[in-house]
C-alpha cells in the first residue's frame, strides 16, 4: 500500500513559485516510483499573503503547517514589500513559521558537484573536494531579540537589536552538531565572535563542555571574521560548521560561491520531532524572477533531504541527489552556473530532466 504524506507548499514570492514548481515536477515522480500517496496543501506566506490576506503569516498557514508531516517553502520577499511596517513584511512569515514550529537547527549542506569547478570563481584546485555543513541556530539570537527605535533627546534616531542566547538554545544546537560529526569526518568548527561579544563567550563555553561527551571528535574555535577567510582559503578543510542564527545565515550565503551558485544549496530546518521544514538557502531572487532562468537545484535538493529527514527516505533521498548529479555532469545548466549555451536550460526544463533520471 502507498505510504500517505501531508506535504505543506509554500512557494512564497519570486522565484520561490517557479523553484517549487519545478520541485514538485519532481516529487510527482517520486510519488510514483516509490509508491508515495502525497498530499498537497498549498498555503500562503509572505509578499503574497500581505497582499491577499492582509499579514504575511496567515493563521490558516500555520495551522496546516503544525498538522503537516514537512513543509516545502519557497522563498518570501521583493522590493515590492520593502517599504512595509516591520510586522507587514513578508520575511516576518519565514521568522514567525521557524519560531512557532520550534525548528532550531537549519543544516546546510555544501556540496560541489562535478562538473561546476568552472563554474565558481574561486580556482579549482581551492574547491575541488568541498563538502561540509553548516549548521546553523535557526530561532534564537539577534533575529528574534528586542528591536527598538527611538528618538534621543536631540531629536536623532536610534535604534538596536538585541543578541540573545540561553544555554539551553546553544546546547541542543551544537550536540546536533557535534552528532553530525561523529558520522562524517569528526571535525566540528564552532564560529563565533568571542573576542568581542559576550553571546559568543558562553557559546564558546557550553562547546568547550558539551565536547567531553564526544572525546571522538576533534573541536576547532574560529572567529567569524577569520572563518569568513579561511572558507574562500581552504574550503575543503572544513567537515561541521556550527554557529549562531546570523553567522550562519551569512556563512553559507558566502559559501555558496564554492558550489558555483546560491540556487546549488538546499537546506532543512528541524526541531525535536520528524516535522521538518526544507527551503532553498536563497531569497525570492527578483532580478531574475518571473524570467524562467532559475536554478532549482536548491528546491529539488530541499525535497530530497525532506525524503531523508522527515519521510526517513534514504533510497529516495539519494536517487534524487543522484539524478541532479547526473544532469549537472551531462553539462546541463541554467544560466547561473552555464558553461555550454547549447545545454542551457530553463527552470523547468531542468527539473524535467533531473525526473527522468530518477
Ligand atoms: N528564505 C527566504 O525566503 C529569503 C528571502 N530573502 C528575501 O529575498 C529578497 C531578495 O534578496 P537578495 O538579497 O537579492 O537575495 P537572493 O538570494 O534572492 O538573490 C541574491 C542573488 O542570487 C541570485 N539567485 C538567487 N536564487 C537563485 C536561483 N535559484 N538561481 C539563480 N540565481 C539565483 C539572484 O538572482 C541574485 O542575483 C529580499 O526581499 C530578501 O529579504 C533573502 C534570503 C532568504
Ligand atoms: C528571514 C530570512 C530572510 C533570513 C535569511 O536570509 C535566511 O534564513 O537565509
Ligand atoms: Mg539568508
Amino acid at each position: 500500500m502507498a505510504t500517505k504524506k501531508d506535504i505543506v507548499v509554500i512557494p512564497g514570492d519570486g522565484v520561490g513559485t517557479e523553484v517549487m514548481d519545478a520541485a514538485l515536477a519532481v516529487l510527482d515522480v517520486v510519488q510514483n516510483k516509490y509508491n508515495y500517496d502525497f498530499t498537497y496543501h498549498q498555503a500562503l506566506a509572505g509578499g503574497i499573503a500581505t497582499d491577499t490576506v492582509g499579514v504575511p503569516l496567515p493563521d490558516e498557514t500555520l495551522d496546516k503547517a503544525k498538522k503537516a508531516d514537512a513543509i516545502l517553502f519557497g522563498a518570501v520577499g521583493g522590493p515590492k514589500w520593502d517599504n512595509h511596517p516591520p510586522h507587514l513584511r513578508p520575511e516576518q512569515a519565514l521568522l514567525g513559521l521557524r519560531k512557532a514550529l520550534g525548528l532550531f537547527s537549519n543544516l546546510r549542506p555544501i556540496v560541489l558537484f562535478s562538473g561546476l569547478e568552472d563554474s565558481s570563481s574561486l580556482k579549482a584546485e581551492v574547491i575541488q573536494g568541498v563538502d561540509f555543513v553548516v549548521v546553523r541556530e535557526l530561532t534564537g539570537g539577534i533575529y528574534f531579540g528586542e528591536k527598538q527605535r527611538q528618538k534621543d533627546n536631540n531629536g536623532y534616531e536610534y535604534a538596536s537589536d538585541v543578541l540573545l542566547y540561553h544555554e539551553h538554545e546553544i546546547e541542543r544546537i551544537v550536540r546536533l552538531a557535534f552528532q553530525m560529526a561523529q558520522n562524517r569526518k569528526k571535525q566540528l568548527t564552532s564560529v563565533d565572535k568571542a573576542n568581542v561579544l559576550e553571546s559568543s563567550r558562553l557559546w564558546r563555553a557550553v562547546v568547550d563542555r558539551v565536547k567531553t561527551d564526544y572525546p571522538d571528535v576533534t573541536v576547532e574555535h574560529m572567529l567569524v571574521d577569520n572563518c569568513a577567510m579561511q572558507l574562500v582559503r581552504r574550503p575543503a578543510s572544513f567537515d561541521v560548521i556550527v554557529t549562531e542564527n546570523m553567522f550562519g545565515d551569512i556563512l553559507s550565503d558566502e559559501a555558496a560561491i564554492l558550489t558555483g551558485s546560491i540556487g546549488m544549496l538546499p537546506s532543512a530546518s528541524l526541531g525535536e520531532g520528524t516535522l521538518g521544514f526544507y527551503e532553498p538557502v536563497h531569497g525570492s531572487a527578483p532580478d531574475i524572477a518571473g524570467l524562467g532562468i532559475a536554478n532549482p537545484t536548491a528546491m529539488i535538493l530541499s525535497m530530497a533531504m525532506m525524503l531523508r529527514h522527515s519521510f526517513q527516505d534514504e533510497k529516495a533521498a539519494s536517487d534524487v541527489e543522484k539524478a541532479v548529479e547526473k544532469v549537472v555532469h551531462m553539462g546541463y545548466r541554467t544560466q547561473d552556473t552555464k558553461v555550454d549555451s547549447d545545454k542551457t536550460l530553463t527552470t523547468m526544463q531542468f527539473a524535467e530532466k533531473v525526473a527522468s533520471l530518477i
